[in-house]
């Protein structure tokens, strides 16, 4: 499974949250057609988005559920309910938030579910030291997903890959994901050592890309 992914691209279809897209059934059509595309693997949000894309494709599938939590910040996969729920529904790895913050449920707890379900785990990671952490706890891919997402500030404007290379420097699969908005940056990003590229927005949040171009020539959209 893992090897699949080698030097390859995975695409993270997740539409803009209520947005026209946001529908099990374009999903799938998302992802049909990224892997028709060339991608080696998805990375899927929700139960129903991945029993709709399980429908239609062997190949690899990063699962997580993001929920908005009253008492955390932490929005990926924050209880082994989760992630038994994304065992179910057919994802062959789980990606659980792997930042060191107040939390409801261990990364330690939710890494080991990933594996009592026989799943792969995914840290995603915002600093050299979580991943280091994941991978004691047992995570098989550490990837730079939450980078740029705990301080509360406006992201930067491009990937890290730093924490790419510091990610690979543990010996286990470094993920690369946030921000590849071009294909050199990802290619870049294998370069720096990373295993496999996500990229989401730049392909699927069809808001936020047509927002940039819209942007560029003096308009606004309605969403971010
Ligand atoms: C921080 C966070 O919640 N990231 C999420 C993780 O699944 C998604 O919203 C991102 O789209 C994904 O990581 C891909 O990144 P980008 O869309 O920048 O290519």
């Amino acid at each position: 499974m893992i090897e699949q992914l080698r030097g390859r691209l995975v695409v993270s279809c997740q539409p803009v949250t209520g947005g026209a897209m946001d529908r099990p059934e374009i999903v799938a059509a998302m992802a049909k057609a990224a892997l028709d595309g060339g991608a080696a693997g998805l990375r899927i949000e929700g139960i129903a988005n991945l029993r709709a894309v399980r429908a239609l494709t062997d190949a690899p599938i990063i699962g997580l559920v993001k929920r908005d939590l009253v008492d955390s910040a932490v929005r990926i996969t924050p209880f082994a309910q989760d992630v038994a729920d994304l065992a179910d529904a057919g994802a062959d790895i789980i990606a659980v938030d792997a930042t060191r913050r107040d939390r409801p449920e261990a990364v330690a707890t939710l890494i080991e579910a990933v594996r009592a379900a026989g799943r792969l785990a995914m840290a995603d990671c915002a600093t050299p030291e979580d991943g280091r952490a994941a991978a004691a706890a047992g995570a098989a891919l550490l990837g730079s997903t939450m980078s740029g997402y705990t301080d509360g500030g406006t992201p930067p404007e491009g990937p890290d890959l730093e924490l790419v290379t510091a990610l690979a420097s543990t010996g286990l699969p470094a993920i690369a994901e946030g921000r590849y908005h071009r294909p050199e940056q990802a290619a870049q990003a294998i370069a720096a050592g990373a295993h496999a590229v996500v990229v989401g927005s730049a392909i699927t949040r069809l808001e936020h890309v047509t927002g940039w171009f819209a942007e560029a020539v003096g308009g606004a959209g309605t969403h971010p």
